[in-house]
């Protein structure tokens, strides 16, 4: 199959009187597992669709290849979508629905049974081929979708939140399926997901969108690691973003506390602190003095919300069996070592 990147140059789209992308410019490598990430209404699914060919014609170029495909009809594009509802034809059996794209194509018969039991195997369902949909589970159904998708060979597959409709199990299950049948096809991937999780599991690269506009682009860890603004640290794991100005190789916040820099940093004014990056310590201690105002037992650690002169600071503590930890209304010292997080202008 046929490699091709998806070049997207200052794409805007509005419905009606309002913008909903606002001068969008990205380049999506050939082969390339790509997510859209952001939260309800910030436009990934109407950027996913654009691609598509579907909703309201935007401005701007997109293309495929070297093939500008904007002015084109979804059909034309080459392009295969997945729905998060899977959108199978339910008097049809799942070799038939997989089968209805390439007939729709005029593809001699024997071509069309080929490519249909390769598909299948592909996705691991060629043995239930004979079955109904109301017959599969909603994590089956969604490899049919996938599968008939994957049949029309298209050039770029489109994924809009597959696996929002399957249980939290299935869903890592299938995530990982997923980018192991994307890595072996090779087929350029974008995958639109509000759930940070998924997309940093399966992406090389991912783009994150608030409010019509692209945030930042860059692999996970380069997001998580080095944020362009707070709302990518906030949207990307959790953030405690605290005010203040670089001294003396020290960062001084609002409440007058002098947290250590690793390395010497200008310019900025905000510092992104990472809920482990912060350790919690008995009162008296050296440090950002607080009270604990609410805990929350997670598991392998006890998340922390702490009220201090510096607002609300978020802190994770490894949690190990029998030990208690900080009770809420406790006062407590906050600690940070040595400062290597992000800054923010
Ligand atoms: N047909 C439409 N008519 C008018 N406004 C629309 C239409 N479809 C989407 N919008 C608006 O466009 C914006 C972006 O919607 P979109 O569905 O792309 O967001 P999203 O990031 O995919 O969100 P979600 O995760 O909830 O699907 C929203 O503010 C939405 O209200």
């Amino acid at each position: 199959m046929e490699k091709s990147g998806i070049r997207i140059e200052d794409l805007h789209l509005s419905f009606g009187e309002t913008t909903v992308l606002a001068g969008i410019n990205m380049e999506i490598l050939p082969g390339e597992f790509f997510a859209f990430l952001g939260p309800s209404g910030s436009g990934k699914s109407t950027l996913l669709r654009a691609i598509a060919g579907f909703g309201p014609a935007p401005r701007g170029r997109i293309l495929i290849g070297d093939r500008d495909i904007a002015d084109l009809p979804p059909w034309k594009r080459n392009v295969g979508m997945v729905f998060q509802s899977y959108a199978l034809w339910p008097h049809l059996s799942v070799r038939q629905n997989v089968a209805f794209g390439l007939e729709e194509r005029r593809l001699p018969k024997r071509e069309i049974d080929s490519k249909v039991d390769a598909a299948l195997e592909l996705v691991g369902l060629l043995q239930l081929a004979d079955r109904m949909p109301a017959q599969l589970s909603g994590g089956q159904q969604q490899r049919v979708a996938l599968a008939r998708t994957i049949a029309i060979e298209p050039q770029v597959l489109l994924l809009d939140e597959p696996l929002s409709n399957l249980d939290a199990a299935l869903r890592v299950q299938m995530r990982r399926e997923l980018l192991a049948l994307q890595r072996k096809l090779g087929l350029t991937t974008i995958f639109v997901t509000h759930d940070q999780e998924e997309a940093n599991t399966t992406s090389d690269r991912m783009a994150v969108l608030d409010g019509g506009v692209i945030q930042q682009i860059g692999t996970p860890q380069e997001l998580y690691d080095t944020p362009a603004n707070g709302f990518v640290a906030g949207f990307l794991g959790t953030a405690n973003v605290l005010k203040g100005q670089v001294s003396d190789g020290h960062f001084l916040t609002i409440g007058g506390n002098r947290l250590p820099l690793a390395c010497p940093r200008t310019g900025a004014d905000r510092i992104v602190l990472r809920p482990q990056n912060v350790t919690l310590g008995p009162a008296g201690g050296e440090g950002i003095v607080g009270t604990v105002s609410h805990r929350e037992f997670l598991g392998s650690s006890i998340r922390y919300l702490v009220d201090t002169a510096d607002g609300q600071i978020i802190v994770d503590t490894l949690h190990s069996a029998g030990q208690t930890g900080q009770e809420t209304g406790a006062t407590v010292s906050l600690r940070v070592d040595s400062l290597n997080a992000p800054l923010l202008v």
